[in-house]
């Protein structure tokens, strides 16, 4: 989002109390949009008390929610059926180009809805945006332009809500309050005044956005039960839409309370402490609320502005090491982060310290998640890049333990085929360390990896898609301030002190040599002292098994799982046909005229399906073709 500075462009005064504020320079159907959504805004009457603040969005009395209602669900039928002409083309056997055309048409049409819903459902759309485990890439990449700018309310509203919320004039309070906000956003906007001499920002809500947020979620929670109805889970899964719903909810409540924000701030600056390159405002509790929040004004600079950078003297590759070592010291070892460092909220001060601002919506990593995230580090990482074969067989084991501890890996997946993925990836990971290439990943475990996306085996819980947003958004500021800014070789001491492998490995390394020189011991003949009574006890185990009939010998053909999955759907049109068949003789031996008609309904109902199976059938015989052509050629038809 940018910054707003200079005089806004302020037109048809007699439309609204307020006339908009456009923010972007850039004058786009999109931008136009946004104009006309905003000045929707409820027209606000303001009498002397001040009372009318509480009006917005909500106060519009009860025929006003009747049509919001219907606007809502008018809006979510329409993007049912936009969604599912995509996918209605694909059974038609349109090419990949122009189902993904559609896509895009439909993913603009789901934006520009969002942005005529206005406040709940933009901020929807962009935690939405945030979830490439829910939606198909296409669509996030459609959603994300919600992030941009929104036009900003008068200063003088500003000043009315700030002077309600904290029940004294804003005067008396604050010199200096701008009429100019620094930044507007869905939700609110910041303006700068001073306070007892000291300059200070204010964070201002829009007027009426929790009654609002009451509402529309309101309409939303029905939506997602609809939804669960049709589209039960369909992956076997832990999460549906209801959840999906809740869990957006929580956030988004949490993002208007700027308590919790002033909260997460002073504990993300507890977190930095003892960094002295990084810089937290302080947060004025006593005179902040839920809607307006005060804080240390802090001069800053964008990290991507690197001409201003250049020109101050700052060292660029020092501000991209502090930029990745701040987040990952968050992820690694904090566990505790800053879910949207962009460029607007992660800025640097003239003296090359980096600002964070915007607490609105942080994460932690669960207790699961973090020691999943220690065992898949030190899986990877132990024994360096020059591992055997059988220590990376076990690594690999140790990482798809983490893997699944940490909630990634479905319930029920092959973990046989994971396994051999971990392998594949750990060997790749390792080449690379050494400066060898690798194989390509699809050619080498194709038919595995098809089998496990197919059958969803991995889904990545909402704090993964939070870490890859942040880790996206930090490495794009490093790669602009250092174009040789690897996150990965950054990485290397913080995972070494996160795992312990490495830590226990030199300790163990440096004990051995001293004794391997004391007693001229050979390492061969240690490896075997130590591990045979392991493998004898392993054999007997084995036999023991055997013997007692409990040892299950696991083989899987791909070749053949898929010709039993064929086999079911060819049965299904079989008996389809059959159940059709006998509703026809029905019909023609029946006197009666009931019967008949039964009959014959029975008949197109049983064709309908058996027609429907044919055309599951065609599907999946032309996917085979497809996967089939692609291994063997290598050929790929799916250009994505
Ligand atoms: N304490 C501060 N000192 C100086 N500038 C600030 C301060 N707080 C916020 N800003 C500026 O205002 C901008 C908007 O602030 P913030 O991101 O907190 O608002 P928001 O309404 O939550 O916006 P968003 O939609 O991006 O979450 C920041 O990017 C920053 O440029």
């Amino acid at each position: 989002m940018q910054v707003v500075r200079g005089v806004p462009e302020c037109e048809d005064e007699d439309l609204d109390p307020e006339p908009l504020c456009v923010v972007n320079e850039e004058s786009t159907g999109f931008r136009s949009k946004l104009k006309k959504i905003f000045r929707r805004t409820p027209k606000e009457k303001v009498d002397d008390d001040g009372d009318s603040l509480e009006a917005g969005w909500s106060d519009r009395g009860s025929s006003s929610s009747i049509r919001r209602n219907a606007e809502i669900w008018k809006f979510g039928l329409k993007c049912v059926f936009r969604v599912l002409k995509p996918r209605s083309m694909r059974t038609k056997g349109a090419s990949d180009e122009e189902i993904e055309q559609a896509q895009i048409a439909a993913a603009t049409y789901i934006r520009d809805g969002l942005l005529t819903l206005g406040p709940t459902f933009v901020k929807l759309g962009q935690v939405i945006s945030t979830r490439t485990d829910i939606l198909p890439k296409t669509y996030t990449d459609v959603l994300n332009s919600l992030q941009d700018d929104v036009p900003a309310f008068s200063g003088a509203r500003a000043k009315e809500i700030v002077s309600k919320e904290l029940g004294v004039p804003v005067d008396e309070m604050f010199t200096d309050f701008s009429e100019i906000p620094l930044k507007a956003a869905s939700l609110g906007q910041v303006h700068t005044a001073y306070y007892k001499g000291k300059k200070v920002a204010i964070k201002v809500q829009r007027a009426g956005l929790k009654e609002l947020f009451d509402l529309d979620l309101k309409n939303l929670r029905k939506l997602a039960v609809l939804l669960d109805k049709f589209d039960p889970k369909a992956d076997g899964a832990d999460r549906d839409w209801v959840s999906i719903y809740d869990e957006s909810e929580r956030l988004l409540y949490l993002e208007i309370d700027y308590i919790n924000e002033a909260n997460n701030g002073e504990r993300f600056a507890r977190d930095f402490k003892n960094v002295d390159y990084v810089r937290v405002p302080q947060f004025y509790r006593d005179i902040s609320t839920p809607r307006v929040l005060v804080m240390e004004f802090i001069e800053s600079l964008k990290l991507t502005d690197i001409k201003k950078i250049e020109s101050l003297g700052l060292d660029r590759n020092l501000l991209a090491q502090r930029t990745a070592d701040a987040f990952l010291r968050q992820i690694v070892e904090t566990s505790y982060f800053h879910c949207d460092p962009h460029p607007g909220n992660l800025c640097v001060d003239d003296e090359g310290n980096l600002v964070y601002y915007d607490f609105g919506m942080m994460d932690e990593l669960k207790p699961n998640v973090r020691e999943g995230f220690r065992k898949f580090c030190t899986a990877l990482f132990a024994g360096g890049p020059t591992v055997s074969d059988q220590t990376l067989a076990k690594n690999a084991k140790l990482l798809v333990d983490g893997v699944e501890e940490a909630g990634v890996l479905a319930k029920g997946s092959d973990r046989l085929a994971v396994e051999k993925l971990a392998r594949f990836f750990m060997r790749s990971f390792k080449n690379n360390q050494l400066g060898k290439s690798s194989n390509n990943l699809k050619e080498t475990v194709g038919t595995d990896l098809q089998t496990l996306t197919g059958s969803n085996s991995f889904r990545f819980p909402s704090t993964f898609t939070f870490i890859f947003r942040a880790f996206a958004s930090v490495e794009g500021i490093g790669k602009g301030l250092d174009e040789g800014f690897e996150i990965g070789k950054l990485a290397q001491p913080f995972i070494e002190r996160f795992t312990d492998s490495q830590q226990y490995k030199n300790k163990a390394q440096k004990n051995f040599s001293i004794f391997q020189k004391a007693t001229g011991l050979n390492l061969k003949d240690v490896d075997i002292a130590i591990t045979s009574p392991r493998k004898v006890a392993y054999i007997e185990e084995t036999l023991r098994s055997m013997e007692d009939g409990s040892l299950k010998i696991r083989t899987r053909s791909l070749e053949n799982e898929k010709t039993l999955e064929r086999m079911v759907l060819t049965q299904s049109r079989s008996e389809n046909i059959l159940i059709a068949t006998a509703f026809l003789n029905v019909a023609g031996f029946a006197s009666k005229r009931l019967l008949e008609g039964t009959g014959y309904a029975g008949f197109a109902f049983f064709v309908f399906q058996a027609i429907m199976a044919n055309i599951q059938v065609k599907k999946f015989d032309k996917t085979q073709a497809k996967f089939v052509q692609k291994k063997f050629t290598g050929l790929d038809e799916d250009k994505k």
